[in-house]
């Protein structure tokens, strides 16, 4: 089932026309993969499904319902959980701060999907009294997961969740979204080949604010032609 259809949305930011008819589906269950490289436009499109920056001609259909002209607090109200390129977490807030600010209804679903997300990162209950401006860039990233986890969403959007760390945390990252598929759909931006391609079904690339390739991650993965044309990657 078709859980999220971007429809031909163009998007504006001040005079600049960012993007110029990004169309593309994301299916119930997937993790679908945006890649392009820098400044094709991934983060604006992630902002305009969360009417950040709202598109100016389109459509955008979630669960067959258009949410275009939906404010953002009533689009995450849905159902569709942001996790920025900036992470979105307060600094001067404890973890266990963090994670109480970010659950919408506290009950005990909230409360087993908490106790769930922290099993996978048990680094967030070890920190769970520090400060959260003192945890290292992967961990800040687990909490900003973590956070968009807790509520019951169906749709997570995930803006480059590998930038700037280590090898390592990249794996445990990437890992923990491919152990979310069970329970939630991921639409995913990474520039991280490798790691996105091992647990993308799909993928689409963009480049100058279109779409420019999509297909089955597989068939990305046989296609070294592509991957270099679009990705500059061998
Ligand atoms: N506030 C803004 N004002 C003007 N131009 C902007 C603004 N935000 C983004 N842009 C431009 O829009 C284009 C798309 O940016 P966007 O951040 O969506 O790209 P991206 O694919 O996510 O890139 P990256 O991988 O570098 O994060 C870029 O050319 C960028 O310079």
């Amino acid at each position: 089932m078709t859980l999220l259809k971007v429809d031909a949305i163009e998007t504006f930011i001040e005079q600049y026309h960012i993007l110029q008819g990004v169309s593309f589906e994301v299916t119930e269950g997937d993790i679908t993969v945006l890649f392009g490289r820098n400044g094709a436009g991934k983060t604006t499109t992630l902002r305009s499904i969360m009417g950040l920056n709202p598109a100016s001609k389109g459509q955008i259909l979630f669960k067959d319902e258009r949410i275009d002209q939906t404010p953002t607090h009533l689009i995450s109200r849905k159902g569709i959980g942001y996790v920025p390129e900036d992470q979105g977490v307060f600094f001067d807030l404890t973890v266990g701060e963090n994670m109480k600010l970010a659950i919408r209804k506290n009950d005990s679903e909230a409360m087993g999907r908490q106790e769930w997300v922290l099993e996978l990162f048990p680094d967030l209950k070890t920190f769970w009294y520090r400060k959260s401006g003192l945890l290292s860039g992967g961990q800040k990233q687990m909490l900003a997961i973590a956070r968009a986890y807790v509520n019951d969403n169906e749709l997570l959007l995930i803006d480059e969740p590998s930038k700037g760390l280590a090898p390592i945390m990249v794996e445990k990252v990437m890992q923990a979204i491919e152990q979310m598929k069970s329970k939630t759909t991921v639409l995913l931006v990474e520039q991280n080949f490798f790691m996105a391609s091992m647990i993308g079904n799909r993928f689409y690339i963009m480049d100058e604010g279109r779409i420019v390739h999509h297909g089955q991650m597989q068939e990305l993965k046989d296609d070294q032609e592509s991957r270099q044309k679009y990705l500059g990657i061998a």
